[in-house]
């Protein structure tokens, strides 16, 4: 019997129905559940009252991120420090408590794997393609990038899964986002990424499930793919997938969490035959071309506000629709910017290097090798270079990209969300530009009043040693023997 050609999301979907409903809904199975401090006491608390326990343990994986302070967590004598601020302490200790008691594997604030739970998922061996992957977490599109059908919840599904290890869910429409052609060099996964938010809008991937194909998505890397997949959710879609491929089993082969030996060999097999079919029809395609893709940087408080580093500030009257128009005349009083403004050249008196979009060891060495031989520019206050996970964090110091980084005027942090959203004490003060590689520019993200510029990690690096928003194709090269 033949079979209708299916996309993959449709195979992953079909694969994990318990039970399809009248009104097309579906009970979905989900395979995987990450947790984080946030989104999960109210969970973890119903479950207490109701007297029930934690469904599959087993499949579920906590770690704290977005309190934690990247500053040192133990003092001399080992003893954890105390969290100042009261909600964050209270958040990190309900975790703490909750995850053991529950029997759910936690990774602690002092283990040398605790990290930003996406950049953990991958990197344990958590995350696998054909998996359902949720957490309460937007950003959770990210585990896409391995071929997981991976979504963001609410804290009443997180409570859901965490008793029933299923989900109630209405299937999404498909689109294709593909990439044609090839990146020039200098463009990252995060300068792509951006260009594709630029295109659909904020609202272009509401109720679809992307899946990003073509020529330059299988050139990427894995951890250049996680960039891509994580910011899915800021072009509205709550699912980024890209299929799996060899690329993939190399990265998780012998990952901690990864099946092993013939278990091994029969997931690859399944892996594999979850490609989406030729001749599969997604509901919609849209298609990028790599060649267009440029060094890019946000000039407003949407993801989409997005300009080549070469560009200038946008005249709102230039839009269209008289919302937008309304939104970028905010936009600019917010940021402190004039219409016709150049972007290159805008003093930041911040750097940001880490959160879960840009925070891989590839992330670091980018940044790393633009700062090598160069030195924070005077007129920036604070350079953070926060690794995404404690694992990370080690292998940049085996490879002495601490250094690189110190030497220059950066401060080395310990694991975690940081100035992402700033829910710990890393913050942008009021009225102060950052260039940032995290995912988000709203209004006081970094802090309130703060002014959020993203960009990859290698822009970031040049503004650091610039003390302005730089085309990183216009810095001197550094000579051999001139390093500072
Ligand atoms: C705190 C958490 C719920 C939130 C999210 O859902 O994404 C955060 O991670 C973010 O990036 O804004
Ligand atoms: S690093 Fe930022 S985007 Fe990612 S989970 Fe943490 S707060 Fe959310």
């Amino acid at each position: 019997m033949t079979k209708n050609p299916r996309t993959l999301y449709e195979k992953i979907w079909d694969a994990h129905i318990v039970e399809r409903r009248e009104d097309g809904s579906a009970l979905i199975y989900i395979d995987r559940h990450l947790v984080h401090e946030v989104t999960s006491p109210q969970a973890f608390e119903a479950l207490r009252q109701a007297g029930r326990p934690l469904r599959r343990p087993d499949r579920t994986l906590a770690v704290p991120d977005h309190n934690v302070p990247t500053t040192a967590r133990v003092d001399s004598e080992g003893h954890l420090l105390p969290i100042a601020d009261p909600q964050s302490a209270k958040q990190l200790a309900a975790l703490a408590k909750n995850a053991p008691e529950f029997g759910v594997r936690y990774i602690s604030a002092t283990d040398p794997e605790q990290g930003i739970v996406h950049v953990v998922g991958p990197e344990q061996g958590f995350t696998l393609p054909g998996t359902t992957l949720v957490c309460g977490d937007s950003h959770t599109a990210a585990h896409g990038a391995l071929g997981a059908l991976a979504f963001g919840i609410g804290t009443s599904e997180v409570e859901h899964v965490m008793a029933t290890q299923t989900l109630i869910l209405t299937p999404a429409k498909t689109m294709e986002v593909r990439v044609e052609g090839k990146l020039s060099p200098d463009v990252s996964a995060k300068d792509l990424i951006l260009h594709i938010i630029h295109s659909l809008g904020t609202a272009g991937g509401t109720g679809y499930a992307i899946e990003y194909t073509g020529e330059a998505i299988r050139n990427l890397s894995i951890e250049e793919r996680l960039t891509v997949s994580n910011m899915s959710i800021e072009a509205g879609a709550r699912t980024g997938l890209i299929a799996a491929d060899e690329k993939t089993f190399a990265y998780l082969f012998g990952r901690p969490m990864a099946p092993k030996g013939a278990d091994w060999e029969k997931a690859v097999q399944w892996w594999k035959s979850l490609a989406t079919d030729k001749g599969a029809v997604y509901d919609k395609t849209v298609i990028i071309k790599a060649e267009d893709v440029q060094p890019s940087v946000t000039w407003g408080t949407s993801p989409e506000d997005v300009v080549p580093i070469t560009g200038v500030v946008p005249d709102p009257a230039s839009f269209a629709d008289p919302a937008k128009q309304a939104a970028a005349r905010r936009s600019l009083e917010y940021m402190g910017l004039e219409p016709g403004q150049k972007m290159e050249g805008l003093a930041v008196e911040n750097v940001f290097i880490g959160s879960c979009t840009n925070s891989r060891i590839e992330d670091l060495r980018a940044a790393a090798s633009v700062v090598w031989g160069r030195h924070v520019a005077d007129n920036v206050k604070q350079a953070l270079v926060v690794p995404g996970s404690g694992l990370v964090k080690r292998q940049a110091e085996a490879e002495g990209l601490d250094e690189v980084f110190k030497a220059a005027g950066f401060e080395w942090r310990e694991p975690g969300c940081s100035m992402c959203l700033a829910m710990n004490p890393d913050k942008v003060p009021a009225g102060e530009r950052c260039a940032s590689t995290s995912n988000r520019n709203f209004v006081g993200r970094q802090g309130p009043g703060a002014r959020t510029h993203l960009v990859s990690p290698a822009m970031a690096a040049a503004a650091a040693v610039t003390g302005h928003l730089t085309d990183l194709r216009h810095l001197e090269p550094v000579k051999m023997g001139e390093k500072a």
